[in-house]
């Protein structure tokens, strides 16, 4: 049986409808030094924020595809880069991302924002511009407000100056380092407005919160740590943080442990068809790093092999499966944050009431078996979708 969320995705992707087919472009722009490579090599080649510090000065445009749940193509351009230098269209581009120093409050940056707001709004109106006030951690926090305001203001007023109907373009700002998650955080805002499935993925997290009484859930890209969706609860800083630190910490000692279940097909956890959760069935970790949190693994069959699957996708290994818990907060009731892979590079993070965590596990990873159904059937229509176009 299909979910309903993923069952429509994969009817609307059928028929075509309003479903990117290309390698998404987003354009990274901004002055010198301003820090478009480090952000680029954080988030998608795992360089430790202190080591941005050696980076060579960028002298020509370097183009870096990075696969999520959609294929990414990122262009970070030298400083110098004009309109006319870039070498593409503007139409090319889903999104724009402009980075400034948060300590450079000279006319130089917003002239070339401005620059090319004014050039990508000929050609291609549909256009995001987002402007990351980059190295925010380098200043006080009210001076911090005070020049992201600043920053802020000059765009939208030169904007004006250029011509009234720019006042209306939409700007997204965000205040991000590469020192803390807020990078993260705003360049997983930036890809929700480029993926297709995303309203699909949130129903599917809805439905996983409303059935497991999670006050939170995410879907992350475990390589960037970029999260592609959350339910509709407003996301709290501290809760993305801390899955962010969860999720960096498993991925740094995650090879170090092994599955005593690899190999072996009879120790599914699951049945191949799922049956109805009972309501307590608590199940002991396969490994312990400390008594309040657990790291596991499982090799899952996946619950239904839909027929419509290419042959060596439905004969394909039962795929790996690993799943950890930590508890937050020792007293009752208490939470627990857990993590589900999903798909070999998709996990789920929730909150989770402690008391559902012990004592329904089984509702648990009933809801989990469903969420990792329903994500890969959609994981699954996008990736045929790019091979079909020869991405
Ligand atoms: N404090 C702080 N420094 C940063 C941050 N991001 C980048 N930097 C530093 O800014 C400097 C320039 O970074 P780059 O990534 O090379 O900047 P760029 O915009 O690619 O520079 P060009 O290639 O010359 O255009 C380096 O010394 C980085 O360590 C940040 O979030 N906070």
């Amino acid at each position: 049986m299909m979910s309903s969320s993923s069952q429509s995705y994969v009817n609307a992707a059928k028929h075509g409808q309003n479903i990117s087919v290309q390698r998404t472009k987003i354009l990274l722009l901004g002055t010198r030094r301003s820090g478009k490579t480090s952000i680029q090599q954080v988030l998608f080649h795992h360089l430790p924020a202190k080591q941005t510090f050696y980076l060579e000065p960028t002298m020509r445009v370097a183009k870096h595809e990075f696969d999520t749940v959609i294929p990414l193509e990122i262009w970070d351009c030298p400083g110098n880069i004009t309109v006319d230098s870039l070498g593409a269209s503007l139409a090319d581009f889903a999104t724009i991302i402009f980075v400034i120093d948060i300590r450079d409050l000279y006319q130089q940056p917003v002239s070339k924002l401005v620059e090319f707001i004014v050039a990508a709004c000929q050609v291609n109106p549909d256009i995001n511009f987002e402007v990351f006030v980059h190295k925010a951690e380098k200043l006080q926090e009210d001076d911090k407000i005070e020049n992201f305001r600043q920053i802020h203001e000059r765009v939208v007023d030169r904007l004006a100056d250029e011509s009234p109907e720019y006042e209306q373009v939409p700007l997204n700002f965000h205040l991000t380092s590469v020192y803390d998650h807020s990078l993260q955080e705003a360049f997983s805002r930036v890809l929700h407005k480029l993926i297709d499935s995303l309203p699909y993925l949130e129903d599917l997290l809805n439905v996983f919160c409303l059935n497991t009484s999670s006050p939170k859930a995410f879907l992350f890209d475990t390589a960037s740590k970029l999260y592609l969706a959350t339910d509709s609860s407003p996301v709290d800083q501290a809760t993305h943080n801390l899955c962010c630190d969860y999720l960096q910490m498993l991925t740094s000692f995650g090879p170090l442990y092994k599955s005593n279940a690899e190999g072996d097909i009879r120790a599914h956890l699951f049945s191949p068809t799922p049956t109805p959760p009972p309501t307590a069935t608590p199940s002991p970790p396969s490994f312990s790093t400390s008594p309040s949190s657990t790291l596991k693994a499982c090799v899952q069959s996946p619950p239904h092999t839909p027929s419509n699957l290419p042959l060596d996708a439905r004969n394909a290994k039962p795929l790996f499966y690993p799943s950890a818990a930590t508890s937050l907060s020792p007293s009752h009731p208490g939470t627990t944050l857990s993590y589900h892979l999903v798909t070999p590079h998709l996990a789920l993070l929730a909150l989770l009431p402690t008391t559902i965590y012990d004592m329904r596990r089984g509702l648990v990873e009933w809801n989990v078996v469903w969420f990792r159904e329903g994500v890969r059937e959609i994981w699954e229509v996008e990736k045929e979708r790019s091979n079909a176009e020869g991405v």
